[in-house]
């Protein structure tokens, strides 16, 4: 199969089926930094991924997203998508959020999201814009704008408006609130929910767990590469003690 064959025949996925890693590791320098994780991520709902730092949560985003190699299964639909890179991830239906808020800072905010939408046809990046716009009026004000001139919170806000712009079925946003003044999170939660009320499946991973716990249907609680706990919501909200020795921020 060509690539392109390959990109259309992944972009034929169903949107309501679940992201599913199974048995995912990945090395760094040589080193297991994300061991035998399973997890799944169902459409129209927020899972959010906890842990402290250095547990190996971005890791796994890189390795989920193509950038690093990993060993084991990430599944849309039951299709693999191991091993495939990340244009091919992102045209599968999976896009990232990376941590820290990155943007194309010498383009202008529109130009952010043409950017983003390369491969998706017009009329569909037309669609995304529009939807960014209405999801980020902030930003509609600010379109002609240098990306480097924005502040962090209207960056994390161009970051994933990026993200959506090519309608994926599911988003992984690493660290949402990092480095965000309150005020701003508060302004991206009702963001975060809207798009798993969309269908999208969302992953979050974030280091608050008060930020999570308000966020999520689902949690996993990830240390030293591997998943320890993972539940409703609601459940961890109500054993506190589960995030204790493992996580103590927020
Ligand atoms: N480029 C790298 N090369 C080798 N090891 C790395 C590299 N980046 C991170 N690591 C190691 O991988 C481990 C997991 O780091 P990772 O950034 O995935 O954790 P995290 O849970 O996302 O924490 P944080 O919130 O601090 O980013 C850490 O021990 C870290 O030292």
């Amino acid at each position: 199969m060509t690539s392109d064959a390959a990109t259309v025949a992944l972009a034929a996925t169903p949107r309501d089926a679940a992201l599913a890693l199974a048995d995912v590791s990945v090395a760094r320098g040589g080193r297991p930094v994300v061991r035998g994780v399973d997890l799944e991520v169902p459409a129209g709902q927020v899972t959010a991924l906890l842990g402290p730092n250095g547990a190996g949560k971005s890791t796994l985003v890189l390795g989920i997203g193509g950038v690093l190699p990993i060993a084991g299964a990430v599944r849309i639909g039951g299709r693999d998508l191991a091993g495939r890179s990340p244009h091919q991830i992102r045209a599968a239906g999976l896009a990232v959020v990376p941590e820290g808020h990155r943007v194309l800072r010498g383009l202008s905010v529109a130009d952010n999201l043409r950017a983003a939408g390369t491969g998706v046809s017009r009329s569909a990046l037309r669609a995304g814009i529009e939807q960014a716009w209405v999801t980020f009026p902030e930003l509609e004000a600010r379109q002609g704008q240098l990306a480097g001139r924005l502040s962090g919170g209207q960056q994390q806000m161009l970051a994933i408006a990026s993200a959506l712009v090519g309608q994926p079925s599911y988003v992984i946003i690493d660290e949402l609130s990092l480095g965000l003044a309150p005020v701003v999170v508060e302004r991206l939660e009702p963001v975060v929910r809207g798009i798993a009320e969309r269908g999208i499946g969302v992953l979050l991973i974030e280091q608050f767990a008060t930020v999570a716990l308000r966020l999520a249907d689902r949690v996993a609680i990830m240390d030293r590469g591997r998943i320890g706990f993972r539940g409703v919501a609601d459940e961890l909200a109500d054993r506190p003690e589960l995030l204790h020795g493992v996580y103590l921020a927020g």
